[in-house]
């Protein structure tokens, strides 16, 4: 297991695709938490860390070297709530919590159609949410016990998944210290578990 860096406040990384509702949960978390909300896709934008733009996926070309350096910083001390559509690419010891938004697919159509998604953009996008492709790329990328699934269909899935954030972001940074430190997780977890 590679080494979590050692933080007084978590860094949470929220994921999902497109549409799913990272931005809106990130921007309520950062009010009810006083954590930072880092919105990846804008910081590429802003900062020029891409290689260009592909015509055919009409998103930037991320490079992924230019992102990670630029972020390192912003992330060593804890306290920040990342927003990316990705979460392979980022070093695992970064975060204390995973997150991956998940909307049923009736509902994620209705909202990229109506963000003016068509063609091979919706189809792809859907088809993403379709096989849980973030959920997996998760998976594969950090600890089990940090990733979580949460839905993301109504105001009141975004107010709960608020709710339940706040508290177990900070529940984990303590987790993740003590995995550091090399205490018994299953220790730790029987603690928080009701009896
Ligand atoms: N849980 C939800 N309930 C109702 N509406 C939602 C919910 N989540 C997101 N929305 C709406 O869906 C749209 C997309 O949300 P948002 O921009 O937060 O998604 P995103 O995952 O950040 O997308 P992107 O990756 O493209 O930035 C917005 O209009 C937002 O208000």
């Amino acid at each position: 297991m590679a080494q979590r860096d050692r933080r007084l406040k978590p860094n949470i990384l929220v994921t999902g695709t497109p549409g799913t509702g990272k931005t809106s949960t990130c921007s309520l978390l950062a009010d009810a938490t006083g954590l930072t909300h880092l919105n990846v896709g804008d910081l590429v934008k802003l900062k020029s860390l891409h290689d260009g733009w592909d015509d055919e996926l009409e998103c930037f070309i991320l490079n992924e070297d230019l992102l990670i350096d630029e972020m390192e910083d912003m992330v060593k001390g804890g306290g920040t709530i990342v927003d990316y559509h990705s979460c392979d690419i980022f070093p695992e010891r970064w975060f204390d919590a995973i997150v991956v938004l998940q909307t049923d697919n009736g509902v994620l159509y209705e909202r990229l159609t109506n963000r003016g998604y068509t063609g091979a953009k919706l189809q792809n996008n859907m088809e993403c949410e379709i096989f849980q492709v973030l959920l997996e790329e998760a998976r594969e990328s950090y600890p089990q016990e940090l990733v979580r699934a949460l839905p993301s269909n109504t105001i009141e899935d975004m107010s709960n998944n608020v709710e339940i954030l706040s508290d177990w972001g900070y529940t984990l940074v303590v987790i993740s210290n003590s995995i550091r430190n090399r205490f018994n997780l299953q220790y730790f977890w029987s603690l928080l578990r009701p009896a």
